[in-house]
């Protein structure tokens, strides 16, 4: 087969280069060795998010004693597991996405590509020759080295999102996003949960802040976390897991390796373009070149493993192949974890301003203490933390209920680069969430 482009990998940021290009008039083959989307309908972001929405039924469903009588709450993950199988994943089948690729004009190839030579990719015996390769591969699961743990039955999230009931037990090895929703959703549902953290704190890409609140939160709802812990080993008896920590053991139903990702570039062959194939991702400049003829975009290329940066990263690799000046603005990337409360950041925390040897100040203000967290009360828990450079502001991290929806307000100030004397003058409405950032924005003095 011999294509004008070929994207190899369908995360969601290879599914808008591959349409779109064919939009455009080029012969494009898309390349997916498993389901068309990627990992974010399948097994990461849509699941989780239907999870956590149930989740959170339950833990405001427990919040009415405080606030409105009682109310009688028996967890039941089925719904839950319906929901992702039938609605979400159509049970983990792409037919569907697999006709929208191709009734937009793309050719598909079901298999795992391999770059063979400049322009050459191997799937399975099928040569795809192509002027220009775009890569999309994403990540895998990381297993960390411990032992006992390979040949045992643990889970990854790719097993967790296709769980049919929640554990008796669960240990949850990593403390950053992955690691803390799917700790929550299952203690919600009734799962004991003990969550090994091997660094300081938990979501440590977050303010430290941020750290503190969850773990604070999750202490309450009874999930036992365990910071600067390390698992040292892991036996399977056929029924049960049985997790040192430190010293302790642990048993527990199931256990959740969540700490963090990989891709094996060699099995990609990027060395024939001269790349490194032992390292941990792909470089790319600004407008997604990784070589001569090779482009990468999304998680791959290490600036921010989110959706929406596969996505904006596939607009750049589009204008660039289409002949458009188009380049990658990272100064503003939003993020969200979706604990409750929810833990939204932009741009820099205070810790990477202060690395850059940026003038900063910083301002914050705990949410329980603002009108609408008062009158919220129960799970009102949060805070508002901006990071200022000068006159504007660089970073902002946004903890709370609907922490992840306040943070747009954000976004858009650290985008925009909206002068804080700007900001100053802006009228926030009464009583909301967002309104909190006009007293965070007094605090930075
Ligand atoms: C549990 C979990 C929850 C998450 N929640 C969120 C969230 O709420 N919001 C958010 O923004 N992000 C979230 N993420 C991150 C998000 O899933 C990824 O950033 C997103 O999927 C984009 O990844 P990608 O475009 O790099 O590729 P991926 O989605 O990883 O897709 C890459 C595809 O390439 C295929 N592939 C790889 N190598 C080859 C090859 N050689 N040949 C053919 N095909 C190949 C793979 O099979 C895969 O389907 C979450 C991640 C996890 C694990
Ligand atoms: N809501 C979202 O946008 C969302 C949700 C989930 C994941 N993601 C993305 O997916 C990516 C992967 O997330 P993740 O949480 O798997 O990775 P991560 O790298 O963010 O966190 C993994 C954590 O595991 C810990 N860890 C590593 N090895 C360990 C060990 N042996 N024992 C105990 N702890 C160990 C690390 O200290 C680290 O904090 C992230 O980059 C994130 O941005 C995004």
């Amino acid at each position: 087969m011999r294509v004008d482009v070929a994207v190899v990998g369908m995360g969601p940021g290879g599914e808008v280069v591959a349409t779109r290009l064919a939009g455009a008039g080029l012969r494009v083959a898309a390349v997916e060795a498993r389901l068309v989307g990627g990992e974010c309908p399948y097994y990461a972001c849509v699941p989780t998010k239907m999870m956590i929405r149930a989740a959170d039924a339950l833990a405001e469903a427990r919040r009415v004693g405080e606030l409105a009588g009682t109310a009688e709450v028996r967890a039941d993950f089925s719904p839950v597991a319906a929901r992702i199988r039938d609605e979400a994943t159509d049970d983990w089948d792409d037919t569907v996405a697999v006709e929208r690729l191709t009734s937009a004009g793309v050719e598909f190839v079901r298999g795992r590509a391999r770059i063979t030579g400049r322009g050459v990719l191997d799937v399975g015996g099928t040569v795809i020759e192509a002027d220009r390769i775009v890569l999309n591969p994403g990540t895998d699961p990381a297993v960390p080295p411990v032992a006992g743990l390979a040949g045992t039955p643990f889970w990854t999230n790719r097993d967790a999102v296709k769980a049919t009931v929640a554990p008796a037990e669960l240990v949850v090895v990593g403390g950053g996003p992955v690691g803390c929703e799917f700790a929550q959703v299952f203690a919600r549902f009734g799962s004991r949960v003990t969550l090994v953290q091997s660094g300081e704190r938990l979501l440590p890409r977050d303010e430290p802040e941020a750290g503190g609140l969850i773990a604070e939160r999750f202490a309450a709802e009874g999930i036992d976390v365990r910071t600067g812990a390390k698992v040292e080993r892991v036996a399977h008896d056929g029924e049960a897991f049985t997790v040192t920590i430190n010293g302790g053991d642990v048993r527990a139903e199931r256990l959740l390796i969540a700490a963090g990702r990989t891709t094996d570039l060699a099995a990609l062959g990027v060395g024939a373009y001269g790349l490194d194939e032992s390292a941990r991702g792909i470089a790319v400049d600004a407008r997604m070149r990784a070589a001569d003829g090779l482009w990468a975009i999304g998680d791959v290329t290490g600036e921010g493993a989110f959706t929406h940066m596969s996505m904006y990263q596939a607009d750049i690799a589009v204008a660039d192949l289409l002949g458009e000046p188009l380049e990658a603005d990272y100064r503003a990337v939003p993020r969200v974890t979706f604990t409750d409360p929810e833990v939204g950041a932009v741009g820099l925390t205070e810790e990477q301003a202060r690395a850059q040897g940026r003038s900063v100040r910083t301002g914050s203000t705990p949410i329980p203490s603002s009108s609408r967290g008062w009158i919220h009360k129960t799970g009102n828990e949060g805070f508002i933390k901006l990071v200022a450079d000068g006159d504007v502001l660089v970073g902002a991290t946004s903890a709370g209920p609907a922490g992840g929806e306040v943070l747009g307000a954000l976004a858009v100030a650290v985008h925009g680069r909206v002068p804080v004397s700007s900001l100053r003058r802006m009228i926030f409405a009464y009583p909301t969430f967002h309104r909190a950032i006009s007293a965070a924005l007094d605090d930075l003095g």
